[in-house]
């Protein structure tokens, strides 16, 4: 297991470039077996969750390469040997659930292990099920699979209780070759559904109300080959600004984030980060932080994926700040590390109050999340000392290549293989 040792008290500088995004790759993948036409996908992150999906799609017998140097996926479906999407391979990555409803709509038929709990919370997938149930899909859960079938996948409306990402786009997958119209009340709205939606759209599905809480899709008997761009990782772009941020440095990122950041970039600067946006760059300038309050809610609020590494920021900040954490049950597990290295942190249910230091300080670490290592990462880069960071797999997940973008922007950090 490769671990990461990183020597803090560089102020970042320079520019660093934004990957496509993993949460946007990642559907729009298994979108690709809504077709057998070719599927040509740009934009593609070197992530281990993009190889894991590659390594399920083989398993089931698609043809798929992902010419890494181009970041191109090219996926051409013609005939499944196997509609299995199994545990082996679900376990290490939850987007897989994101087989079920494409599997269904082509096949009628698929057979998806469950998910199960991860570090960040139960994270059921009961809204999707019971959307595919009012599609005309029987489910049963058999031996820890989600085995599903029909004889028509029927167009529905349908209301999320809870505002599902995935579950959305599961659901708005299946509808483009259901019969007839389906409306997705509540749908979410976070720009990874929005550009999935896109990519379906080039392939020849009707949707409505993309970008809306409202998407009605009229079911079309099937969809086309497409090329497709992946967006930025709002997610990435984020952890870089927050990193700029705590290291007192100076980062310029593309400008192609800005539309996407908002909301970070907003609470940022309520920070008192200064944050420059133009038509070519976001400029973030790190001089000082002020503890602020924060909150996270689905888009278009701030986004949970950011809260470990906005922690990590408030732990050098001025002042006292309460985050709310209101998306996942089980999201502070980066809390106990950023104590290892002197942060003031106490937690009071779905809240953290957070006691900015004038230092953090280096030490041994364990990487636990895929955001939580993020949030260490961050908080190991404006230390005194070192850091050494184990489990780094988890990074791996959803950063391409961190450490040689960190370095490219002076930061001392080193993989180290074990
Ligand atoms: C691959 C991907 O895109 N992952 C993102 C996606 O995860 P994911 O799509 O799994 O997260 P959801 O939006 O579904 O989860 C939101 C909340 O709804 C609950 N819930 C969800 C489905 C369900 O059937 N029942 C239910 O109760 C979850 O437990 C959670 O409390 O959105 C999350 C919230 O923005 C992000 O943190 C993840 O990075
Ligand atoms: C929680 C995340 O991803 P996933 O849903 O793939 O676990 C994330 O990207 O922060």
């Amino acid at each position: 297991m490769d671990k990461f040792i990183i020597r803090g008290g560089t102020p970042l500088r320079g520019h660093v470039s934004i990957s496509g995004a993993k949460n946007a790759a990642l559907p729009i993948i298994a979108a690709s077996i809504l077709t057998d036409q070719p599927v040509l996908i740009h934009n593609v992150p070197r992530l281990r969750d993009i190889y894991t999906m590659g390594h399920i799609l083989q398993y089931m017998g698609a043809n798929h390469h992902f010419d890494e140097d181009n970041r191109a996926f090219h996926v051409h479906l013609n005939g499944m040997n196997r509609l299995e999407a199994p545990y082996e391979m679900v376990k290490t990555m939850r987007a897989s659930i994101l087989f079920l409803g494409p599997m269904v709509a082509r096949y009628r038929q698929a057979r998806v292990s469950l998910p199960g709990g991860c570090a960040i919370g139960a994270r059921p997938v009961n809204l999707h099920l019971d959307a595919l149930r009012k599609m005309g899909v029987e489910i049963n859960i058999v031996d820890g699979y989600i085995e599903a079938h029909c004889q028509e996948l029927r167009g529905a409306d349908i209301y999320f209780d809870t505002v599902t990402v995935t579950g959305t786009e599961n659901i708005m997958m299946a509808a483009t070759l259901a019969k007839g119209r389906t409306v997705l009340k509540n749908a979410a709205r976070e720009p990874e559904v929005v550009d999935l939606a896109r990519c379906l759209v080039h392939m020849g599905a009707h949707i409505e109300g993309i970008g809306s809480d409202t998407l009605t899709i009229e079911g079309v008997d099937e969809l086309a080959g497409a090329c497709y761009s992946v967006m930025p990782d709002r997610i990435e772009a984020g952890t870089f600004m927050a990193a700029a941020a705590i290291t007192a440095g100076e980062v310029t990122l593309p400008a192609t984030v800005t539309p996407l950041v908002e909301s970070i970039i907003m609470k940022l600067q309520d920070c008192d980060i200064r944050i420059q946006c133009d038509d070519e760059y976001v400029r973030v300038y790190g001089n000082g932080i002020t503890c602020r309050d924060m909150v996270t809610s689905p888009y278009p609020g701030f986004p949970t994926d950011m809260q470990a590494q906005y922690m990590a920021l408030m732990c050098r900040g001025q002042g006292v700040s309460i985050i709310e954490e209101t998306i996942f049950e089980n999201r502070y597990m980066h809390v106990a590390e950023l104590q290892r290295m002197g942060a003031d942190i106490e937690v009071q249910g779905s809240r953290a109050v957070i006691k900015g230091q004038p230092f953090l300080k280096g030490a041994p670490v364990m990487a636990t999340d895929l955001r939580a290592s993020a949030s260490l990462v961050i908080a190991a880069l404006a230390a005194r000392g070192s850091t050494e960071i184990q489990r780094i797999y988890h990074l791996d997940r959803g950063y391409d290549h961190i450490e040689d973008k960190l370095t490219a922007l002076g930061a001392s950090i080193e993989r180290v293989q074990q």
